[in-house]
């Protein structure tokens, strides 16, 4: 049998050689990056890169030819990284990120005209009085109207679902933010009860139907799967299910609500807490057209369009990687009307103010086709 304390101290030997010869290759990096800041030309030389993958794979033996590649890649993207760094470039994002912080007040607005979709009582609402202590709220009937709302000046802010706990992500939300213009300030992750609410006098085994949110009936699917004699129907929202069952004048109908509405409407519970899960969050978005960035924002968010070829993702979370940044979430939505291009959305666990975001935000440029920064905040919990 191999000795394998004679094999690791092979190993350690080459090791400790490409480590020195890889601390060569980063010098031979400082000094083109001095050529190219007197020269003016562009720290990325995709052609150059082409030619260095294939010539690296026809150095190695067959089968370590793909593994060649990748190395090289990385090799390459560290230097690339290196380089920007000593080169200091600030982009036009960074500039704009640099403005925003200096520009935003230091407390995050206490009133403010709000856009959250649905009616009185619905779960934004709730969320928007977590975020704001007074909260002029305009109520519009469909996400697309909250963005276009702060898009186009009517409401300051908007408050928007972006997932739970329990039923996952909220797609149509993800599509939209790739049609519309608008910037993260706030997020706020709130405890989501749904009860079945009544007109007083109604029993449960009475009945018939049902009206909720989609998203709530996803998160109330054991309740319901108890109760195959009850109808579910799909409506805009929570809150406005339970307006419509208060106006229906009929006791054989329910509506899955917050308790809040409850009170709002008069109508009383007749089953409490249906959820499947105790622990049942959604985390809702507060999204502004101007790029604001409150103190000890520590979350930030980016979206991102890869090329549509093999390991292009790889890069982007290597990049991550390498700045030793944590994702807390990562989201791929289809782009309409692209041949299966994929946007990806990230939240990452970084500080404005951690010196691994300037080399972040410098460093994503030549790792994807387009990305944008939607921006840094805290979340309330
Ligand atoms: O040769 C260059 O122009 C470099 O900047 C060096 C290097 C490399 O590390 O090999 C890095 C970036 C370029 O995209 C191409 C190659």
């Amino acid at each position: 049998m191999a000795d394998l304390t004679e094999i690791r101290t092979r190993i350690d030997a080459i090791d400790t050689q490409i480590c020195d010869l890889f601390a060569q290759r980063m010098q031979c990096a400082h000094e083109v990056a001095e050529y190219k800041r007197e020269s003016g030309k562009p720290i990325l030389d995709r052609g150059r890169e082409r030619a260095k993958l294939a010539d690296v794979a026809t150095k190695v033996p067959e089968k370590l030819r793909d593994y060649s590649q990748v190395l090289f890649s990385l090799i390459m993207e560290i230097s690339r990284s290196e380089q920007s760094a000593e080169l200091n470039h600030e982009s036009e994002l960074a500039g704009d990120i640099r403005t925003a912080i200096g520009g935003t007040p230091a407390l995050f607005p206490q009133d403010a005209f709000v856009a959250c979709q649905g009616v009185e009582g619905a779960y934004s609402q709730l969320a928007a009085d977590r975020l704001f202590k007074r909260a002029k709220i305009s109520y519009f009937d469909s996400w697309e109207g909250v963005f276009r709302a702060v898009d186009e000046g009517f409401c300051s802010y908007g408050v928007l679902p972006v997932e739970n706990s329990t039923a996952g992500t909220v797609n149509q939300v993800y599509d939209l933010m790739m049609r519309h213009n608008f910037h993260i300030v706030r997020s706020v992750r709130l405890k989501v009860d749904h009860n079945v609410l009544a007109l007083p006098g109604a029993k449960l085994d009475g009945i018939k139907d049902i009206y909720s949110h989609q998203q709530a009936i996803a998160q109330c699917k054991g309740f319901l799967e108890k109760h195959p004699e009850i109808t579910v129907h799909v409506c805009e929202n929570t809150a406005a299910a339970a307006k419509m069952v208060a106006e229906s004048g009929r006791a054989d109908v329910a509506a899955l609500s917050s308790r809040s509405c409850a009170e709002l409407y008069n109508l009383v519970a007749l089953a409490r807490n249906v959820q499947d899960s105790d622990a049942n969050y959604t985390r809702f978005a507060c999204i502004s057209k101007n790029l604001e960035i409150y103190p000890g924002a520590d979350r930030t968010s980016l979206m991102v369009v890869t090329p549509n070829e093999p390991g292009s993702l790889y890069k982007v979370l290597a990049r991550f990687y390498a700045l030793d940044v944590n994702l807390l979430k990562l989201e791929s939505r289809p782009i309409p009307n692209s041949d299966f291009d994929f946007m990806f959305y990230f939240d990452i666990d970084c500080s404005v103010a951690a010196p691994e975001f300037p080399k972040l935000i410098a460093s994503l440029d030549d790792v994807c086709e387009e990305y944008r920064y939607l921006g840094s905040y805290t979340e309330l919990v």
